[in-house]
């Protein structure tokens, strides 16, 4: 399943302060815990901000370097969360693909998806029939009926109450917590920036890491930027490190 370089030992002691303090977890019973899951928001941006190139578009930035990062983060989260938007975007794997990751280590793949618009065939689903991944769990709203024709058996529906306001939303409290109800005690949300934008306006205190990979590259206006609406304090425990070209910035939110 390996796909990327392992990282070397000063790149583990760089990560080690912000990855899940009990590594990688797959105790999946229900009601496991009332705790909510150790948050890490981790994604990569350009030196502008921006994390694709237009709406609905996939932009590789992570060199093969900082791709190592990320899967090995991965590797140490029991869940990966993307809104609906970057799942119907990217067509993503949303595995682990470490050198020596195993099926018994894959992460959760979570899906938001309030109005079930992903469709069943993407690869995320695919490798699920591969064995190379988990089968995804699609978060979404109460009542809604398109919900029905995604129980495909390679993926599981759970359903979450939603504020109806324009588009419905779900309290990240909430998500979390249902996660957390379902044995899930690390999640790792990967964007996109709409999930990226909301967090950090909004539920700063819900994070307890922040490990962002910064290209060497500017995407531009008409890209898509993680830019939350409003302005976010300096991050705490900050440390930074070269990771190919890219650098990857590590801190932690003040509460
Ligand atoms: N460079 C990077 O690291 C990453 C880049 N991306 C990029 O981001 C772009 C996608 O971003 P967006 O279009 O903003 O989509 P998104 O992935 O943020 O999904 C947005 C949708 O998710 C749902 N959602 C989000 N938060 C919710 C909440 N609290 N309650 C209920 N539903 C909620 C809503 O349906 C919303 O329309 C893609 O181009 C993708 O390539 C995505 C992830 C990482
Ligand atoms: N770390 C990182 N670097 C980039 O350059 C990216 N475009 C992303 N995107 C995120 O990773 C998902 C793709 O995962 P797979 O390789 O298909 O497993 C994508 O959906 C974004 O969440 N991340």
């Amino acid at each position: 399943m390996s796909e990327t370089l392992s990282l070397s030992s000063e790149d583990l002691a760089f990560l080690g302060p912000y990855i899940p303090p009990s590594g990688p977890q797959h105790s999946q019973e229900p009601n496991a815990s009332s705790k909510l899951p150790f948050t890490s928001l981790t994604y990569a941006c350009s030196l502008d901000g921006r994390i694709s190139l237009a709406p609905g578009t996939r932009t590789a930035l992570s060199g093969p370097e900082s791709k190592s990062l990320t899967h090995y983060l991965r590797l140490h989260h029991d869940a990966i969360l993307v809104g609906v938007g970057t799942a119907i975007a990217d067509n993503p794997s949303l595995n682990c693909r470490y050198p020596g990751a195993a099926l018994e280590d894959q992460p959760r793949p979570v899906i938001v998806d309030p109005r079930a618009r992903w469709g069943r065939d993407g690869e995320v689903v695919r490798l699920v029939g591969e064995g190379k991944g988990l089968e995804p769990w699609v978060l979404v709203g109460k009542g809604v009926k398109e919900a029905a024709g995604l129980g495909s058996g390679r993926v599981e529906v759970l359903t979450l109450d939603a504020a109806m306001a324009e588009s419905p939303h779900f309290a990240w409290r909430d998500v979390l917590k249902s996660l957390a109800m379902r044995g899930i005690r690390s999640v790792m949300i990967e964007g996109g920036a709409s999930v990226i934008n909301d967090l950090l306006a909004n539920e700063r205190d819900l994070i307890d890491a922040v490990i962002v990979t910064v290209a060497p590259t500017w995407l531009g206006e008409g890209a898509v930027a993680a830019s939350p609406a409003k302005s976010v304090a300096a991050m705490t425990d900050v440390k930074w490190r070269q990771f190919g070209a890219d650098a990857v910035v590590c801190g932690r939110l003040p509460k």
